[in-house]
């Protein structure tokens, strides 16, 4: 087990996170959504160290979508949560072979719907209250832009959200984190991470919204904290009222 601890600045703004979008109650059981790429384990890793000093006690599962149906070696993440005794399963569940029956012409959207529901589920089933996923800022504000090019809609999803079909709620305890900060602390902390190579994955929306991100950010270089600032700040002031249509 790796005994280094996360950067006391990386832990601050995750504890900060948690406290500002109000994600933890006392003994909340959290589910953790593994995986096994650098944000979901650097998340598991943080929450497991976070619970050890935080005044809220509450506990810690994880679980991994096995969207291969069974043929998905999650052995390094068995190892990590037994080495930190933190109880994991793994769901097997076919979603690659129902996209291709469905022919399905958003495969990143259904496969995120259905890994949704199935971790729901499990949450649900184990007794827990809160559903961790390890979306960033980077996730964040990309998200917001897609929005805003696409739909005219200038949002991005919630730090902390209740799913009122399923009574769980949902919590991203790392939107105040770049993609660049996780992928140094996992280096540096040397995590094992899990392969897994989507069979669909195309240039997805997201890949052009990271890319327009990254050019935006070479001439203005505080472009996420100033999308993440206005997602917080929307001013109602602002709102051109609706004078009928141009
Ligand atoms: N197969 C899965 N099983 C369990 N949880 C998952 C799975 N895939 C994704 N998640 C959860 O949903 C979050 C967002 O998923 P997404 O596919 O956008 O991954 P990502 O941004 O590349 O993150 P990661 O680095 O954790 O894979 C992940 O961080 C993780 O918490």
């Amino acid at each position: 087990m790796t005994t280094a601890k996360i950067h006391r600045k990386i832990r601050g703004k995750i504890g900060k996170a948690i406290f500002n979008y109000k994600m933890i109650s006392k003994d909340d059981h959290i589910v953790v959504g593994l995986s096994g790429g650098k944000d979901s384990v650097f998340l598991l890793i943080a929450l497991d160290e976070i619970r050890r000093w935080s005044p809220v006690p509450f506990s810690l599962s994880a679980c991994s979508v096995d969207i291969t149906g069974g043929s998905w070696d999650t052995s390094a993440m068995e190892d990590l949560c037994a080495d930190r005794e933190i109880p994991y399963r793994v769901v097997p569940h076919p979603v690659e072979e129902i996209i291709r029956i469905r022919d399905e012409r958003s495969p990143c959207s259904f496969c995120a719907n259905m890994r949704r529901g199935i971790l729901n589920s499990t949450v649900k089933e184990t007794g827990g209250t809160t559903l961790a996923l390890g979306h960033n800022l980077d996730d964040a504000v990309e998200t917001a832009l897609m929005n805003l090019l696409r739909t005219g809609r200038f949002r991005s999803f919630q730090p902390t959200a209740w799913q009122s079909n399923s009574q769980v709620r949902l919590i991203r305890p790392m939107v105040y984190l770049s993609e660049k900060a996780i992928l140094t602390e996992v280096e540096r902390l040397n995590l094992p991470l899990l392969k897994y190579t989507c069979p669909f994955s195309l240039e997805t929306e997201r890949t052009r919204a990271k890319g327009l991100v990254k050019e935006l950010s070479k001439k203005f270089p505080d472009v996420k904290q100033n999308i993440l600032h206005a997602l917080k700040c929307i001013d109602t002031k602002d709102r051109w009222g609706e004078e009928g249509s141009p």
